[in-house]
């Protein structure tokens, strides 16, 4: 696809999120943790968002009310121009450990969800056929998650998050567990299906580069708020060469400077 093909069919149409004075509090045996304190953020339609921050300050909870799966304190959350107010199939989602499950074969986990929404077979079976072939599950789709690698789940559960076709993704540290290479192959994979879906794409990180490989844009979310917003220009595709890249290196020490000037002492 040309750049300009990529970025008309990406163009902004509205906002996949609005988030507006997001406030969450949590009762502990040991008093009150509020992870987030009025917290504004608005995410335009296709792009792909990533959210950096120090551990504990607030990321995973403000993906969780991104999905519903957590109510906000006070302040409001919408999605796609609604409130949300709890996990639909509009908002799929990705996170850490493999969630695929382990008692259906691969090719029943990419078709669960629209089978379980009751969409028509004939609507979601070449979707199905089309995100194997995409991440490469060809040849599997009868293995047990048991018998792949934890890449080879990972591709499964991005196949089965797209083949339900949401709107926007919302992945929780989606490859925090894999080893370099197979992080890396993910990211193609994820990034390909990115540019041919347009769908909105916000990835929770820990770790600068991949969030500079991936990202249009960058927030740091600490003490509770975005701390730092930023727009990643780099072209894409985004090859190693990124790593010696001088605006790339300074963009990375800037990142990491923030990180570590917010990071709370463990
Ligand atoms: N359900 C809960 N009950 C009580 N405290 C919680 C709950 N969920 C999160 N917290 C607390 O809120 C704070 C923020 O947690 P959160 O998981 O959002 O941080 P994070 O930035 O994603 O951290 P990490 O990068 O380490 O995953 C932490 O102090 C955490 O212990």
């Amino acid at each position: 696809m040309t750049d300009t093909a990529a970025a008309v069919r990406r163009a902004p149409e509205g906002l996949a999120f609005r988030i507006r004075d997001l406030v969450v509090s949590f009762g502990t045996g040991d008093g009150v943790v509020t992870p987030l304190q009025g917290l504004d953020l608005e995410v335009p339609r296709g792009q792909f968002l990533c959210i950096l921050g120090p551990s504990g300050q607030g990321k995973s909870t403000l993906l969780r009310c991104m999905t519903g799966l957590q109510a906000p304190t006070s302040g409001t959350v919408e999605a796609l121009g609604a409130e949300v107010e709890g996990p639909n199939a509009s908002l799929g989602m990705v996170f850490q450990q493999d969630a695929i499950p382990m008692w259906l074969r691969v090719k029943d986990n990419v078709s669960f969800g629209p089978r379980m929404r009751g969409v028509p077979q004939q609507e979601w079976a070449p979707r199905v056929e089309h995100f194997i072939d995409a991440v490469g599950l060809r040849g599997r789709e009868r293995a047990w998650p048991r018998q792949l690698s934890g890449g080879m789940r990972k591709r499964a559960a991005i196949a089965a998050v797209f083949a339900n076709d949401p709107d926007v993704l919302l992945m929780d540290e989606p490859f925090g567990s894999l080893d370099y290479f197979t992080r890396a192959t993910l990211h193609n994979t994820l990034l390909a299906l990115w540019e041919e879906t347009g769908k909105t794409i916000v990835f929770v990180t820990h770790d600068v580069d991949e969030a500079l490989k991936l990202a249009d844009r960058i927030v740091v979310v600490s003490n509770g708020v975005v701390g730092a917003d930023l727009p990643v220009a780099f072209e894409r595709p985004r090859t190693d060469g990124l790593r010696t890249d001088p605006e790339a290196d300074a963009m990375r020490r800037y990142l990491l400077e923030e990180l570590e000037a917010k990071a709370m002492p463990q």
